[in-house]
């Protein structure tokens, strides 16, 4: 395939990559400092879009995908405020749109696992449950995505959480989502339910960002063909 490379920061780089890897060729790499050159493109050369330009460029860059009849696999955090009209925009053009906040498989897997604790905590109000999720110090969005998805699935079983707040919560209602920033960690994700007498925790830590870029690439090798708005859970099984 020709892949249009959106954002050719840590992820953009380990997508070219992967695809390269799998037998994928880089048509254009966009960037801040080419973002011009986005106009000088032919859209019939391109079968796929990746996008990871981050949270101030995705809508911009999502649109002219879209505008184009380019289908397009987004992984961008922290502009999720207009997912809403960017599905009906690819709706309405009869468009190809892929989202997910987070593309590894084995967070996937943890979103299930996630979804199921909930579900059986559910019935035991003891326990307080809690996010936090830890990522290196250039990220520009808090909490991560990944970390809202969690809680939006916590928020969905547990009665007692109403809201999420990225801070230690105050009220019973809020869930609270704890964002910590280090040097050099890609990401990684606790959900804890704590009581007086003990604590249950799941974890997901990314070793690298090589899951993330496998899932986007195999997300794009998918996508092209498809006429719709698309996430993980049409792409996996469990
Ligand atoms: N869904 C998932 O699985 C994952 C999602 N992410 C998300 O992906 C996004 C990117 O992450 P990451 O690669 O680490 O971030 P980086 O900051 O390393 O890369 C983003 C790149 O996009 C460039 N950029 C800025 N504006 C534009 C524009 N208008 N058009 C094209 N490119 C532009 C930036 O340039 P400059 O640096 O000059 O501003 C930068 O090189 C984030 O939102 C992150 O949260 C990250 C990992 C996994
Ligand atoms: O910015 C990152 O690096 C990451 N962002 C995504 C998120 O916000 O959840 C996914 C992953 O955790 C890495």
């Amino acid at each position: 395939m020709n892949i249009l490379l959106l954002g050719y920061g840590k992820m953009g780089k380990e997508i070219e990559k992967v695809a390269i890897s799998r037998g994928h060729q880089i048509a254009h790499k966009i960037d801040l400092n080419n973002v011009e050159d986005l106009h000088t493109i032919n859209p019939t050369e391109i079968d796929v879009a990746i996008e990871f330009s981050g949270p101030e460029a995705a809508v911009a860059n999502l649109l002219f995908c879209l505008n184009n009849n380019i289908p397009v696999v987004s992984g961008s955090t922290g502009w999720l405020d207009r997912k809403s009209e960017i599905d009906s925009i690819c709706l309405q053009k009869k468009g190809a749109f892929f989202y997910a906040s987070n593309y590894s498989l084995g967070v996937n897997v943890f979103f299930h696992v996630n979804r199921v604790l909930a579900k059986v905590m559910s019935r035991y109000p003891t326990y307080n449950v809690a996010i936090e999720e830890t990522h290196h110090t250039e990220k520009k969005d808090a909490p991560s995505g990944t970390a809202l998805t969690l809680a939006k699935d916590v928020i969905d079983h547990i009665k007692t959480k109403t809201s999420w707040v990225n801070a230690s919560a105050h009220e019973l209602s809020q869930l609270s989502i704890v964002s910590k920033r280090e040097p050099q960690v890609p990401g990684t994700h606790l959900v804890k339910y704590d009581s007086q007498v003990d604590s249950i925790e799941i974890k997901h830590i990314a070793h690298s960002r090589e899951g993330f870029a496998l899932g986007a690439v195999v997300a794009a090798e998918w996508l092209p063909r498809k006429v719709g708005v698309f996430g993980m859970e049409d792409m996996m099984e469990f």
